[in-house]
């Protein structure tokens, strides 16, 4: 196979991004992380002061975004116009707002293309991850999985990313409230017709990168 496309879809804290950058580094592929692009456009529009409530306000940021994202799994670059927003777009400021801006159509359509464009220009090709990659972006990659684990595993993994500092209150507005706003969206939870699931809430780190490497070269062999 001259060039491979992944698509990974799931939950808040499943562990998308960094299972997929993994396994990206196993295959030799790049790596998008979709909802660092939505975080990313949300962090422009507060910064520019748009109003959230506005889809028509939303949709101008959109279409002159200054995006530059890397793709290599082993360091992170994200850079709105001149500035380095890698840190600043993981702020809880950003989860709380970012839902209002992912459920603008005419949002996503653009960075669908965005995102489209990205695995295009990829060479050897791409795990790409995020809500709607197996089922809008991306339904023809040549693997599709579906990454989920229990809400309270995902809490519990949040937390530990965090250090220990947030409330369970917190906790769920970052993780199961986000994904209450998103599903309206895309459905994340249910694995479509031809994705792989993997449930990874009894699994280690590594367990779940070897459960997803072993779902991809499945479907990559079939
Ligand atoms: N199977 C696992 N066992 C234990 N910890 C895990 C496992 N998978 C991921 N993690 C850890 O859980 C945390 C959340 O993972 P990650 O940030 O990759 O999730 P995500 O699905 O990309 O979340 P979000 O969509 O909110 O950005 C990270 O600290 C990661 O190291
Ligand atoms: N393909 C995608 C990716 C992400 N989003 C939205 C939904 C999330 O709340 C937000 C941030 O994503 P995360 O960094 O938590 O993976 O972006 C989406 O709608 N579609």
């Amino acid at each position: 196979m001259n060039k491979l496309v992944v698509a990974i879809d799931g939950p808040s804290g499943s562990g998308k991004s960094s299972v997929s950058k993994a396994v990206a580094r196993h295959f030799n592929l790049q790596y998008l992380d979709t909802g660092a692009m939505y975080r990313a456009l949300t962090w422009y529009c507060l910064k520019q002061q748009t109003d959230l409530t506005n889809p028509e306000a939303i949709i101008a940021a959109a279409e002159k975004f200054p995006l530059h994202q890397g793709t290599s799994p082993d360091e992170e670059s994200i850079v709105v116009g001149e500035t380095d927003v890698a840190e600043a777009i993981r702020e809880p400021g950003i989860s709380g707002s970012v839902s209002a801006v992912a459920s603008v159509p005419r949002v996503r359509e653009i960075l669908i293309q965005m995102q489209r464009d990205a695995i295009a220009a990829a060479p050897r090709g791409m795990v790409a991850e995020g809500r709607d990659i197996t089922t809008v972006v991306a339904p023809d990659a040549d693997a599709r999985v579906l990454l989920t684990a229990s809400e309270e595993v995902r809490m519990a993994r949040r937390g530990l990313q965090l250090g220990g500092t947030q409330s369970s209150s917190d906790l769920q507005k970052q993780v199961v409230q986000r994904d209450a706003k998103d599903s309206k969206v895309n459905n994340f939870t249910e694995a479509a017709e031809g994705v792989a699931l993997v449930d990874s809430s009894d699994l280690d780190f590594d367990q779940t990168i070897a459960a997803v490497i072993a779902a991809v070269e499945k479907q990559i062999n079939n």
